[in-house]
Parts: C-alpha cells; sequence; structure tokens
C-alpha cells in the first residue's frame, strides 16, 4: 500500500465516520426537540448536534484507523515472514508444500507436466567443520543465489532444512528440468565462496522427477521418490543428477 493511497483510505473513513456521527447527532436532537417545540432552544440544540460531532468525530477516529491499518500491515508482514526461511529468504518446508500442492493440483487438472527435484549440497559438515558455521551460512546463501539464477521466476524453490532444498518447477519436461540441473553443476565448478583468503568451492547432488501428475500424487509421495534418486546420486559419487526411473 503507497503511502498516498493509506493516506486517502484513512481521510475517507474519517469523513464517513464524521458523516455518521453529525447525521445521529441531528437525529437524536431532532426527535427531542419535537417533543419539546421550543423554537430558539432548538435552533442552539441544532447548532450542537452538528457541530459537536464535527469536533470531536475525527480525531479519535483519524488515530483508530491509523492504528488499524498499521495492526494489519504488521500481520501482512509476519505472515510473509512466517513463510520464509530466515537465512536464505527462501520459502521454508511448510510454504514450499503448501505453494507446491496448489501448482501440482493445478496441473492435475490441465493436465501438464511438472519436474520436482530434490537437492542436497555435497559434504557440508566438512565445510562447517574446516572453515566454520559462518563459511557454511555463506555457501548457503551462495547456493540460494545460483539457484535463483537457474529458475524461473514461476518456479518454486524452497529450503527444506539444513542443506537440503527442494524446487517444484511447473509445465517444464524432463529435458528442460535436467538441463537446469546440468546448468546449476556448472555454475557451482566456475564459482566459489571466499572465507578468509581462501576460496572454498562445493558440489551439489540432485534427484529429479518429471511427470504428468494424477490425482494419486502427492508433493510427499513426489519427494519420497525424489529422495531416491537423490541418495543413489550421492552413492554414485555425489556431484551428480540421477533422474527417477531411469
Ligand atoms: N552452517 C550451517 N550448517 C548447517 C545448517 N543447517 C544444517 N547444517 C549442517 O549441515 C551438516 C549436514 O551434514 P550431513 O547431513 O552429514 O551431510 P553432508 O556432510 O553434506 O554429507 P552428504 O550429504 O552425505 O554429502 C551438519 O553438519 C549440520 O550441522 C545451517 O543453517 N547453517
Amino acid at each position: 500500500m503507497t503511502q498516498k493511497t493509506y493516506k486517502l483510505g484513512r481521510l475517507s473513513t474519517v469523513l464517513f465516520i464524521t458523516f455518521i456521527s453529525v447525521c445521529t447527532s441531528l437525529l437524536i436532537t431532532s426527535i427531542v426537540f419535537y417533543f419539546c417545540q421550543d423554537m430558539a432552544i432548538s435552533k442552539i440544540g441544532m447548532f450542537a448536534a452538528i457541530v459537536t460531532p464535527l469536533v470531536v468525530a475525527p480525531f479519535p477516529s483519524w488515530y483508530l484507523m491509523g492504528l488499524l491499518m498499521k495492526v494489519s500491515a504488521l500481520e501482512k508482514e509476519m505472515r510473509l515472514l512466517a513463510s520464509l526461511d530466515s537465512l536464505t529468504g527462501l520459502l521454508n518446508r511448510r510454504a514450499f508444500f503448501n505453494d507446491a500442492e496448489v501448482l501440482l493440483h493445478y496441473a492435475v487438472r490441465e493436465q501438464i507436466s511438472v519436474s520436482v527435484v530434490g537437492l542436497d549440497l555435497d559434504k557440508f559438515k566438512t565445510i562447517n567443520d574446516t572453515y566454520g558455521h559462518s563459511a557454511g551460512d555463506l555457501a548457503l546463501k551462495h547456493f540460494t543465489a545460483a539457484l535463483k539464477g537457474s529458475c524461473r521466476q514461476s518456479d518454486l524453490i524452497g529450503r527444506l532444512g539444513g542443506e537440503e532444498f527442494a524446487l517444484f518447477l511447473p509445465n517444464t519436461s524432463v529435458e528442460e528440468a535436467y538441463t537446469l540441473t546440468q546448468r546449476l553443476h556448472k555454475t557451482l565448478s566456475q564459482s566459489s565462496i571466499k572465507v578468509q583468503d581462501t576460496a572454498i568451492q562445493y558440489t551439489v547432488s540432485i534427484g529429479l522427477l518429471s511427470l504428468v501428475p494424477t490425482r494419486a500424487d502427492t508433493i510427499e509421495t513426489l519427494l519420497q521418490h525424489v529422495d531416491s534418486s537423490l541418495y543413489q546420486a550421492k552413492n554414485s559419487g555425489r556431484n551428480r543428477t540421477v533422474v527417477y526411473g531411469s
């Protein structure tokens, strides 16, 4: 919400509340004076009935509206923060599963191909143990940037925990997804992170599954298949992609 629309919304609400206050006050006063029938007093009374709410209503309603708007903006910000991983800014596990489930339902209905990718950094414990936890954090951020550089705007990227990431690629064939993972391997092989003047390189193992989903598929089951391919990638030497069912 821009500052201008925020102020306009606040102003129009205050004007509306003031208008309602004046009308209510006038109505009550009119009813009272209808039974009183004293013209001189009724004129003063009518004047007071209009002026009093005009003076009193805007201030508390302006303050209250500002407070309400701030609370709702904060609520929105908190909801967004609760769905993001604090280190990388990627979707956290819960948000990734929620968003991927929505995209999966859409793919089932439209019968379009999707790809699910599981990624796990190789020998990450060694980076932590050798160069310290902050070097590990740096690698996680570096990897996040590499992922963002390889994915489309419409792809979901999540950090499922530790050094474990996942992608949900809507409308993506196995060839396209495989090309993406090869690009990622290449990016990592050509870059490094710097810790105390030492250039550190790391690699990633990847499991990949592409399919036109059916109603029976869930994100949990698809990620289980992806994990089995990822396990194969780790066991066959790491730094590679294994396609599920190949
Ligand atoms: N720096 C950092 N380390 C983390 C974070 N989350 C988890 N880790 C570490 O990640 C490491 C994961 O180690 P392992 O599960 O043994 O995996 P690995 O060393 O990558 O070995 P392979 O997966 O078999 O290649 C552990 O040492 C965790 O402490 C984090 O947010 N920051």
